[in-house]
């Protein structure tokens, strides 16, 4: 069985572990995260700093996932880890249906009872949420966050960073920009801007992102 390293311990990390078990294909060699300030072994997993990635990225066969739900963190840290893509696997979930005519970036998680449709494609360190549906042809760039029963109908684009709140609906064939963020249950039926912050059934802007 493979090893893998989880790095993040908050509340996103819990529910990749139990992907991690369900898959039955990778054994949790480490958990990280800074508010481990040394480290401990329990029941075989080592606990500590997210500093012990590059000792453990010296093991070639270590595979690591970035468990942070903050897009612009997951942005960061793999940028400061400096590892090849491949060392980070694509997590899906037993319970979530996947075309395999759809393409997936290493390090994106596949939540329980999530749909990704034909010729859909998603990039690196991505998040498709439970029970969240990615339609046809819809392309979706690194570090995306699709949260939980949000839907992106048919040849949407989701530009690299944006989120896509719970139970949101996006119609066919719209962009939402970089670094955007989509309210909780909005209908968006407009192109969305890079870096703007829109809510509400039509969805509309509220703010402008902070870059
Ligand atoms: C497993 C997991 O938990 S995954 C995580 C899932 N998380 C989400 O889905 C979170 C989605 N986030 C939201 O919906 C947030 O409300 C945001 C990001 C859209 C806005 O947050 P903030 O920037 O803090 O905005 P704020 O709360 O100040 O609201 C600004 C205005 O927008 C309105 N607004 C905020 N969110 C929404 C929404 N989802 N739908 C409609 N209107 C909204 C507010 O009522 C307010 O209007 P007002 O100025 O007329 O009073």
């Amino acid at each position: 069985m493979k090893q893998l390293c989880v790095i993040g311990q908050g509340g996103h990390s819990k529910v990749i572990i139990d992907i991690i078990i369900a898959m039955k294909k990778y054994q949790i060699a480490a958990c990280l995260d800074d508010k481990y300030p040394g480290t401990s072994k329990r029941k075989g997993i080592l606990y500590g700093p997210v500093s012990l990635a590059e000792e453990l990225s010296k093991e070639e066969s270590m595979g690591f996932v970035i468990a942070i739900g903050c897009n612009k963190t997951r942005k960061k840290l793999f940028s400061e880890l400096g590892l090849p893509i491949e060392r980070f696997p694509v997590l899906v979930h037993p319970a979530a249906v996947v075309s395999p005519s759809s393409i997936i970036g290493g390090g994106t998680v596949v939540m329980p009872n999530s749909t990704i449709n034909a010729c859909a494609a998603i990039g690196n360190h991505a998040i498709i949420n439970t029970g969240s549906v990615v339609e046809h042809d819809s392309l979706l760039g690194n570090y995306v966050h699709v949260c939980p029963n949000a839907t992106l109908t048919g040849n949407v684009e989701a530009g690299e960073g944006a989120q896509i709140g719970a139970g949101a609906a996006i119609i066919p064939g719209i962009r939402i920009g970089r670094w955007s963020i989509v309210g909780a249950g909005s209908t968006v039926i407009h192109p969305v801007p890079d870096h703007e912050k829109v809510a509400g059934a039509p969805a509309k802007s509220i703010l402008k992102v902070r870059v």
